[in-house]
């Protein structure tokens, strides 16, 4: 049986590969060593920072809680995925009235492992809020942020998808929007010569998407430095305010339970880079004192429905996603998007049981799923449980489900222009399916989010920068207010929604902080 082993993947120099250390008995020795800088976390913000300092020549040391896997041993299902490549079998929800799903990997690569690798420049009047609402220098960020943007679509292959992988899941959805005179795009995403295999949320087995797993954090054990996998960090290690290390235990893949002690500590400096949910954790339990630490923590939820075509629309052919339009960023505040979720999932969004839902799954062939993300202001908080996990409150605001009400009329309503028969619509309380005379039930649907199947996975907050200590946990260099060394890499560092797909955000802030400490 596959299972969550820990590898090494190919092709990698044997020096290269000798530097990277994982779990492998419980008899392992302890290992202790030192490096310039410390890196946590190896996803869209650690593997940018690591590869910045790596390439400077600093020696640098990615530790990472999950696993690493080659594309040719990812896990085929998602059953899989989600048992191998996420932490605590993905079984972070909100806790609100509404149990949402908070989807992350933990795995060499994070994240970028399992998305869809869209790439999305931020949008300019990001920064301008962020100086007017957290006292950033918008403008200095700005033009340094597009510069690693620049820098990072170069060395990621960042391209539309190619015509021969978009699939009719994604030109059925850019028909629809050209009939309804609405902007829209085929997508741009980190991927090279991407086949349109429909497996981008159980990672690329073909190796075409560029997660971090493939291409920044084989560069940085070849460029001298070290990578421990399966090495979730538990304390920051301190002298005085400054922290000069991390410490943890290796962990078993497969039975979690823990084995050797590492040490890992820096001349130089740590970046925590552990996620939204985990970083401002890791910092409470290690003791990081911060009236912010755990606020603002925000998101885009998304759902969508499914258009029901007479044609099969084989929805798992092709990218994943490729077509996007941003045109409703601002009014109402959404993005739509196409999104093949795979088989097994499908199954698990239709309602009904045995025979009734064998007669409805019959129908798979035939449906796309098209779904809006809610740019949303309303904002939560994470905290350490008291077993030591996350704790994450955070529940959309009336004004923000009308928006998701709304994206979902209006992914309705490009369906019936793109020709669909019928749409699913998945809200509690309305019918099955409706038909093109009744958009205006999901109009009038509930807002209650109870009633509605979303997940996070566009996360943000929870460390939040400003330049006053008392609104923001690290300033706008990424340090964290009242410590030396310690610098934030990652989502959590973000106060804002920004309205688009965050991981090309997030990869060229990482970068700016880190060239800050070597320029
Ligand atoms: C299904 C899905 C699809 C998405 N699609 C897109 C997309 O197409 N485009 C886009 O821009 N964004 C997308 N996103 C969002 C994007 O992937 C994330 O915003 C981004 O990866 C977050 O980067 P990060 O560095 O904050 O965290 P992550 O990439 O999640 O990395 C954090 C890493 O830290 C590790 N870690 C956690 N705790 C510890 C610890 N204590 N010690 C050591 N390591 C630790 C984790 O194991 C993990 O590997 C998607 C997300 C998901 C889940």
């Amino acid at each position: 049986m596959s299972t969550a082993r820990s590898t090494t993947p190919r092709p990698l120099s044997d020096t290269a590969r000798g530097r990277h250390a994982t779990f492998t008995s419980f008899a392992q020795p302890g290992l202790e060593t030192e490096v310039d800088f410390v890196v946590v976390g190896s996803g869209a913000g650690g593997a940018a920072a690591a590869v910045v300092l790596a390439r400077a020549g600093y020696r640098v040391a990615v530790v990472e809680a999950g696993p690493w896997r080659a594309p040719e041993d990812y896990p085929w299902t998602t059953y899989g995925t989600i048992r191998d490549l996420f932490p605590d079998w993905g079984s972070l929800v909100t806790q609100s009235r509404a149990l949402w799903p908070i989807v992350q990997a933990s795995c060499v690569g994070g994240s970028t492992v399992i998305n869809s690798a869209i790439v999305v420049r931020t949008p300019g009047d990001v920064f301008t809020r962020w100086e007017r609402e957290y006292g950033i220098d918008g403008r200095a960020l700005e033009a340094r942020v597009w510069e690693h943007q620049d820098r990072i679509e170069r060395e990621l292959s960042a391209t539309v998808v190619p015509p021969d992988a978009r699939g009719l899941l994604n030109t059925l959805a850019m028909d629809a929007a050209e009939k309804l005179g609405w902007s829209s795009h085929y997508m741009v995403r980190y991927a090279k010569d991407c086949e349109g295999a429909g497996q981008c949320l159980q990672g690329c087995r073909k190796g075409r998407k560029q997660s971090t797993n493939v291409n920044y954090i084989p560069e940085v054990l070849e460029r001298g430095g070290y990578v421990l996998s399966t090495a979730p960090v538990k304390d920051l290690l301190f002298d005085g305010r400054r922290v000069i290390g991390v410490t943890g235990r290796f962990q078993d893949p497969e039975t979690r339970k823990f084995g050797a002690r590492f040490t890992v500590r820096a001349r130089k400096a740590v970046f925590v880079a552990a996620s939204a949910t985990q970083t401002p954790v890791l910092l409470a339990k290690s003791g990081i004192k911060s009236r912010a630490l755990g606020t603002l923590f925000r998101a885009h939820p998304g759902t969508g429905v499914f258009g029901v075509y007479d044609d099969p629309v084989d929805q798992n052919v092709g990218a994943t996603q490729g077509w996007a339009s941003t045109a409703f960023r601002q009014d109402p505040g959404l993005k739509l998007e196409t999104l093949a979720i795979p088989p097994e999932m499908v199954a698990g969004r239709l309602p009904g049981g045995g025979t009734e839902l064998i007669r409805r799954f019959r129908e798979y062939r035939h449906v796309a799923m098209w779904v809006a993300a809610v740019r949303a202001e309303s904002v939560g908080t994470v905290k350490p449980s008291l077993f030591g996990g996350p704790v994450v409150k955070y529940q959309l605001d009336e004004a923000d489900m009308r928006k998701l009400r709304k994206g979902l009329s209006m992914v309705t309503r490009m369906h019936f222009e793109a020709g669909a028969r019928e749409v699913i619509p998945g809200i509690f309380g309305l019918p099955y399916k409706i038909g093109p005379d009744q958009i205006h039930l999901i109009d009038e649907g509930p807002t209650d989010p109870r009633c509605y199947v979303a997940i996070l996975s566009h996360l943000f907050g929870g460390c939040p920068m400003s330049a006053d200590p008392r609104q923001g946990v690290v300033d706008e260099r990424g340090k964290v207010h009242g410590y030396e060394g310690l610098y934030v890499a990652d989502a959590s560092a973000i106060p804002t929604t920004i309205g688009v797909n965050p991981q090309h955000t997030i990869m060229a802030l990482a970068s700016v902080w880190a060239e800050n400490l070597v320029s």
